[in-house]
């Protein structure tokens, strides 16, 4: 059984496909925070910009086999058959809580590439076609290699360093969006400060969310 959130037909926004078409996946829950807003503050990912909780979204739902969720997914896809590859963005939540071989094989089937957004606190399965990996605070990365690093930043408890020895292709830094909570930790300005980082460090680039400046989903 799987629990989506919400799932739609979409650009994606950030990294290094930034402006590829795709379905997205968002799977209900996560591993760093239960959704409620009353827990953000002490929760081990405390910035999310994301309702995860429940399956209540446009066309989300319960579905019971990975055929179903295959069949469903490739339903958003309008693309006309113009040579494009069909991909779908599998996210949420934290996605490799749900993500599994038949899944990933029943998409493979349908002809799309995979692609998963995942905070890297769980291990991935085989056959990803493009793995970005975002990591959050201190909580211990065990995905250590992948297609992209995409850091959210400022966090304190996570500092670009950390990371460059890491097995990734590339290397993006994300302004952290502070509109979740307005007494957030980093309410400053957030996009001056990576772009000061990028300019300063040239192994990182900038990865903009630009869903949110396209005003879509
Ligand atoms: C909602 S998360 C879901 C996937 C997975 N749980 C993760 O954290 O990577 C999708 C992407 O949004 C990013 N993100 C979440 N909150 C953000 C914020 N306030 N500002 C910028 N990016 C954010 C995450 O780092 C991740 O790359
Ligand atoms: N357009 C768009 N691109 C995205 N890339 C990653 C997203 C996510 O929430 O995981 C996301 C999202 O929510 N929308
Ligand atoms: S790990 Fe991802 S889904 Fe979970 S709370 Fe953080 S940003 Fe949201
Ligand atoms: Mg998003």
């Amino acid at each position: 059984m799987y629990s989506v959130k919400e799932a739609f037909y979409s650009l994606q926004g950030e990294g290094g496909q930034a402006g590829r078409a795709s379905v997205f996946c968002r799977f209900a829950g996560c591993n760093l925070w239960s959704g409620r807003e009353a827990d953000r503050a002490t929760a081990a990912c405390h910035f999310c910009d994301t309702d995860i909780r429940g399956t209540d979204g446009q066309n989300g739902g319960r579905f019971g086999d990975a055929d179903a969720l295959g069949a469903h997914l490739e339903s958003l896809w309008p693309g006309v058959p113009d040579g494009a590859h069909p991909q779908v963005i599998f996210t949420g939540g934290e996605p490799l809580l749900q993500l599994d071989d038949a899944l990933i094989a029943a998409m493979h089937e349908r002809g799309f590439d995979v692609a998963v957004e995942t905070n890297g606190t769980l291990a991935a399965p085989a056959g990803i076609d493009w793995l970005c990996v975002s990591p959050k605070g201190r909580n211990p990365l065990v995905q250590t290699r992948g297609d992209e690093l995409k850091l959210v930043y400022p966090q304190d408890e996570a500092p670009p360093e950390r990371f460059t020895g890491m097995g990734f292709r590339h290397f993006y830094l994300q302004p952290m969006d502070s509109a979740p909570l307005a007494s957030m930790e980093h309410s400053g300005d957030t996009m001056a400060s990576t772009v000061a980082y990028c300019l300063a460090n040239p192994r990182w680039r900038l990865s903009l969310q630009t869903h949110k400046i396209a005003g879509i989903d």
